[in-house]
């Protein structure tokens, strides 16, 4: 498998205040992979800096074999990375629809592109729903409707920054459903949760890091064999 996305000695600040230390990172294709830690270990700021909203002060990432650390963020999600922010940030006052397709203007190319009829067979209640307003959505058919627009720009690399959080316990279910689904159709996901069985049960690897530095990279057989590392370093 060839590496998708690979982050070596990424160092991140905001003003004075340091918050990445040599981080490290490596996706292959079709992988899926989980950053685990605390609250404020940095997990945010490492998405943020390999998506270029927050520069890396110094460090390497190489996105598709090019290396991306300069490049702007709207130049790093047309190379095809793809977010669902913590928040969702969909648009309150635009429709699930035209959600959907305001961001298939940002497509990249793809040999069988997201539409919205395969996003709405993901997502059978986003059909159901497609006339209404995003601020008249669910906590969960907000977070659908984040994945299905990061999908519709056919993303390399999807990115989920907490991809469970403030959900229900039925709709939960449902996104990691929704996320073996795509697994299984070779998509490569970085998924930030604190939700170790399942993310065990979902992903390939996992980074546990601490105060902005990695302190465990393992697959998800050593993972689910450790459990004091879930208390350590994921408080669980
Ligand atoms: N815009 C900012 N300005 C200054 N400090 C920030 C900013 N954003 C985050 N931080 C600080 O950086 C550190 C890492 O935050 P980050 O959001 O990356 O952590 P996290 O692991 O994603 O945690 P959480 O789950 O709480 O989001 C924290 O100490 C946080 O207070």
């Amino acid at each position: 498998m060839s590496t998708l996305l690979e982050v070596s000695q990424l160092e991140t600040a905001y003003g004075h205040s340091q918050v990445l230390f040599g981080m490290q990172l490596q996706i292959a294709s079709g992988e899926v992979a989980t950053l685990l830690g605390r609250n404020g270990m940095g997990k945010t700021t490492t998405v943020r800096s390999v998506l270029g909203l927050t520069p890396a002060r110094s460090g390497q990432i190489r996105f598709r074999g090019e290396r991306i650390e300069q490049l702007s963020p709207d130049r790093i999600a047309r190379m095809g990375m793809a977010v669902v922010p913590e928040g969702r940030q969909i648009f309150p006052n635009l429709s699930v629809r035209e959600n959907l397709q305001a961001f298939a203007a940002k497509r990249n190319q793809h040999a069988q592109p997201w539409t919205l009829e395969r996003v709405y067979a993901l997502f059978p209640r986003l059909q159901e729903r497609h006339r209404h307003m995003g601020n008249q959505l669910s906590g969960g058919e907000q977070q659908m409707l984040a994945i299905g627009r990061a999908l519709m720009t056919n993303p390399y690399l999807l990115i989920l920054d907490e991809a469970t959080e403030g959900l229900a316990p039925l709709i939960r279910e449902e996104i990691w459903h929704c996320l073996a689904a795509l697994r299984a159709q070779g998509q490569t996901i970085l998924v930030i949760d604190k939700y170790v069985q399942r993310l065990i049960a979902l992903a390939d690897q996992h980074t546990l890091i601490e105060r902005g530095q990695v302190v465990w990279q393992g697959p998800s057989e050593a993972l689910a064999s450790q459990p004091e590392l879930w208390q350590r370093y994921i408080g669980v």
